[in-house]
């Protein structure tokens, strides 16, 4: 009798919160020596459900962000429609909106989905261990690894959030060629919060994910403005994104009630290279903004 590697994936016995908590070499022996036929399990898993699972595509996204991104690719001198649709919240931090509140339902059932897929998915323990959580790039075993949610993971980075952050941080450029993601789920008790940190990160973009009405208390993300010795608490709406240098200290302030559920993207250099702090400002062109990087993604993991 012969297994399918989706039945094969199914039948896995996972490492234990405990071992995943203590960073077990036997948790990484797990993923690495199971990676390939996870990949593969989640390639038969989207053909076997290809009538249930809805289309990712960016259709998904904010009308006006889609239309000013598109014009700005046909003609990088309209970028200035893109830049105006982007508030400065906290210094070097900002906001606007990234999907389009009312198809977020439909982005949600597709993870639903993955979730019911029964195929071990590793969770991010960068700062926390979050169990709701995936990791969301190729470059980290134990991702999900669906080919059409691929696809879309990389329309996020490479259409959307790459030219929009060299737009405001200009010295990312040369230290933007590498991503990397994860979704994180906080809820009281469990996953609640993440204390202050800056990320291994040029640039970090924070999508909420939460629908219309499913309403949480708590959980703001609270920025440091060093420079003025102050902390700005934000909150998400359904929807909305924050794009922030990676080195702006942050913090996730405890949950107290319902859900937030958010995909964190993130871009970097080659081997987690990160831009020097020194340079500031820096000229580049439209034209250059809005391409996308010819290097191929390395394999350098920062967790
Ligand atoms: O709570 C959030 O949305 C921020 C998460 C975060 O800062 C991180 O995962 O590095
Ligand atoms: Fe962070």
């Amino acid at each position: 009798m012969t297994f399918t590697q989706l039945q094969q994936a199914r039948a896995l016995d996972l490492p234990s919160r405990e071992a995943m908590l203590h960073r077990a070499p036997s948790v990484q022996q797990f993923w690495s020596s199971n990676n390939e036929l996870l990949s593969n399990a989640w390639s038969e898993w989207e053909a076997s459900e290809k009538d249930n699972l809805f289309t990712l595509d960016d259709s998904l996204l904010d009308a006006k962000l889609r239309s000013a991104v598109t014009q700005a690719w046909e003609n990088p001198e309209k970028e200035t429609e893109v830049k105006a649709l982007l508030e400065e919240v906290s210094p070097d931090v900002y906001q606007f909106q990234f999907f389009d509140p009312e198809r977020l339902v439909e982005l949600r059932a597709y993870l639903e989905k993955v979730w019911d897929a029964k195929i071990a998915l590793r969770p991010p323990y960068g700062i926390v261990l979050n169990r709701r959580g995936a990791m969301l790039d190729k470059r980290s075993e134990g991702y999900l690894a669906a080919p059409s949610f691929q696809a879309f993971y990389r329309t996020m980075l490479d259409t959307y959030m790459r030219p929009i952050a060299r737009l405001l941080f200009p010295e990312i450029m040369g230290y933007d060629a590498q991503t990397f993601g994860f979704s994180i789920h906080y809820q009281p008790n469990t996953d609640t919060s993440i204390r202050p940190h800056t990320d291994a990160s040029a640039v970090t973009l924070n999508i909420n994910l939460n629908v219309p009405g499913e309403t949480f208390t708590g959980s703001t993300v609270d920025f440091y403005d060093v420079k003025a010795g102050k902390v700005n608490p934000l909150t998400f709406t359904p929807g909305s994104a924050m794009l922030h240098r990676g080195n702006v200290p942050h913090a996730a302030q405890p949950i107290t009630s319902g859900e937030r559920t958010n995909f964190v993207l993130w871009l970097y250099g080659n081997r987690g290279q990160m831009p020097p702090q020194s340079v500031k400002s820096v000229d580049v062109d439209a034209l250059e903004r809005w391409t996308v990087p010819s290097q191929p993604q390395d394999k350098f993991a920062p967790f």
